[in-house]
C-alpha cells in the first residue's frame, strides 16, 4: 500500500483529483464510486475541474435498501448533489434500492461489474473497518450482495438523519472480492476517530474482522490520510 499523508481533507481531496487526473489521462472508462463525507472533497476537485467524464461509466458502490433515488439520503441523491448534475458520466450506476429482490438486484449489479471492469475505485473506511456496506465477518471473495448494517455502523450514520431509527437496516453492497477486482484502489480517511482502524487495516493482520486488511493483498492501493487519521501508525 502505498501511503500519503497530507494535513486536512482539502488537501486529501487534491490527492484524489490527481489519480482520477491520471486515470482519466492513461485511458480509464470506468470509476468505481462511494458516498460518505469522506469523498466529498475529492468530489469538489472534480466538479472544479474541466476533466470531462461524459465518455465514463461510474459504479458506486452501496445503496441503502428502501431508499429510492429522491430521498435524500439515499446514495444515489448524494452522488447526484456532490458529483453527477454537475460532472456528468455517460452511465452511472448505482444499486437499486428499492428492487426488494434481492436475487434479481443483487445479479443485476454483478453484471453490470463484470460487462464495465473498474479502472479506479475510490473508499470510504467505516470505523469499523467496513469498505462499502462490507461489514466485519464479510467473505473476502463476495460478489455484490445484501447486508445487515451493524449497530455501530447505523449509529455512525444517523447523523445524517433524522432519528436513529429512521436509519435502513439493511444495504445492497458490492463485494469485497468485486472491489479487489479493480485495477486501481483510492481509499481515502480523515479525522482521529478513523485513526485506530486506519493502523488496523495497514498495519495489522489480514482478517475478516477488518474487512478493509484485505487492501494488503492488492497491488495498487493508495491510501491519503490526514494527519490526525494516521496518527496511530508506525511510519508516523
Ligand atoms: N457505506 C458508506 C461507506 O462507503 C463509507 O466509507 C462509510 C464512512 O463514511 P464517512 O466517509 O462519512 O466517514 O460510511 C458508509 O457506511
Amino acid at each position: 500500500m502505498k501511503v500519503i499523508i497530507v494535513k486536512d481533507k482539502l488537501a486529501g481531496g487534491k490527492e484524489g483529483f490527481k489519480l482520477f487526473d491520471e486515470a482519466l489521462k492513461n485511458g480509464a472508462k470506468v470509476f468505481g464510486l462511494a458516498t460518505g463525507s469522506t469523498p466529498v472533497t475529492t468530489y469538489d476537485e472534480l466538479t472544479a475541474s474541466d476533466l470531462d467524464f461524459s465518455q465514463s461509466t461510474s459504479i458506486n458502490l452501496d445503496e441503502y435498501i428502501g431508499l429510492g433515488s429522491d430521498h435524500p439520503q439515499s446514495y444515489r441523491y448524494f452522488m447526484q448533489q456532490h458529483l453527477f448534475n454537475k460532472k456528468p458520466f455517460a452511465h452511472s450506476y448505482v444499486p437499486d434500492g428499492l428492487n426488494q429482490n434481492t436475487e434479481e438486484a443483487t445479479k443485476n449489479y454483478d453484471k453490470i461489474i463484470e460487462a464495465n471492469p473498474i479502472d479506479l475505485q475510490i473508499l470510504g473506511l467505516g470505523r469499523n473497518g467496513h469498505i462499502g456496506f462490507n461489514e466485519p465477518g464479510t467473505d473476502p471473495k463476495s460478489l455484490t450482495h445484501k447486508i445487515k448494517l451493524t449497530q455501530s455502523t447505523i449509529d455512525a450514520n444517523a447523523r445524517f438523519f433524522d432519528k436513529a431509527t429512521d436509519v435502513p437496516q439493511y444495504a445492497y453492497s458490492m463485494g469485497i472480492g468485486s472491489i479487489l477486482k479493480s485495477k486501481k484502489i483510492l481509499l481515502e480517511a480523515y479525522g482521529s476517530e478513523k485513526s485506530a482502524i486506519v493502523k488496523a487495516m495497514i498495519e495489522g493482520p489480514i482478517t475478516s474482522d477488518v474487512p478493509a486488511s484485505y487492501l494488503q493483498k492488492h497491488a495498487d492501493v493508495t491510501v491519503v490520510l490526514d494527519e490526525d487519521a494516521a496518527s496511530k501508525l508506525e511510519i508516523n
